[in-house]
């Protein structure tokens, strides 16, 4: 396959050395600045670059009719334009906050927890999320995943907030700490006890590997989809 990544910063880096490694061709390299380039070069485009530029990077692959993964987080104010805009050009686009296998399941753990709390009125929710010092968005798209997962499965939550606590809100607190590569941890407390979950990254070969199984899945495919199609979960 021939591969186009749209951020070549930390993630980008890695998904080339995994996309090589599985056989595959990075055609294209874009970051900052890389205005004139041609994206139809490319089979499949995988896009982690920055919020402020995520949108047009990934309308640019639809318009051209490249599938597209994105996994850049903090541009969520304009992901139903961007699957209105892939229905209209019959495109392939995937976003998932988290690629990797152990947060997908982390993910489908946590709605089940959220069932099985709802009727506990005795114990309230709360998320933490850290991450490398260099991250632009709080809370991390995961954490976000997280609330929102909460939310469709337990009757006590109506919303999140970042930092801050209320009726019927999920309060989430954002620790930057260098070098981490990302640690959420969903916490249901009562007077009595503490019940965790969490996931630990260790390294970023689990998202760039995941981002590089999505963009071999999407190949030949329309529609906009999510991780739980490519993993078959959920
Ligand atoms: N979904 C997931 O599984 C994961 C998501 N992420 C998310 O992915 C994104 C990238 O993370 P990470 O690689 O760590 O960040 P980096 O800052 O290391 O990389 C981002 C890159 O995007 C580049 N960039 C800036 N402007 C553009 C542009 N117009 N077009 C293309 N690239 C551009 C930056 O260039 P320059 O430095 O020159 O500005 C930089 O090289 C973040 O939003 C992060 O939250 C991260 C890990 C996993
Ligand atoms: O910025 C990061 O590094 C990460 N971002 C994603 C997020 O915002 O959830 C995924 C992962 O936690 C790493």
């Amino acid at each position: 396959m021939n591969i186009a990544l749209l951020g070549y910063g930390k993630m980008g880096k890695t998904i080339e050395q995994i996309a090589i490694k599985r056989g595959h061709k990075v055609v294209l390299t874009i970051d900052k600045g890389d205005t004139n380039y041609d994206i139809t070069k490319a089979d499949v485009a995988i896009d982690f670059s920055i919020p402020t530029v995520a949108y047009s990077n990934i309308a640019n692959c639809i318009d051209n009719n490249v599938p597209v993964i994105s996994g850049t987080t903090g541009w969520l104010d304009k992901y139903e334009d961007a699957v209105a805009l892939c229905q209209e050009k019959k495109g392939a686009f995937i976003y998932a906050s988290n690629f990797s296998l152990g947060v997908n399941i982390f993910f489908e753990l946590n709605k089940t927890l959220a069932k099985m709390m709802s009727a506990l009125k005795q114990y309230n929710v709360s998320m933490e999320e850290i991450h490398h010092t260099q991250k632009l968005d709080a809370p991390s798209g995961t954490a976000i995943t997280l609330a929102d997962g909460v939310i469709e499965n337990h009757d006590g939550y109506k919303n999140w907030k970042l930092e801050e606590s209320g009726e019927q809100t999920i309060p989430i607190a954002a620790k930057r700490i260098a070098d981490v590569p990302g640690t959420h941890t969903v916490t249901y407390e009562s007077e009595v006890d503490t019940i965790n979950i969490e996931h630990i990254a260790h390294t970023r070969q689990g998202f760039a590997l995941g981002a590089v199984v999505a963009a071999e899945w999407i190949v030949g495919k329309s529609g906009v989809f999510s991780m739980n199609d490519v993993l078959n979960i959920g």
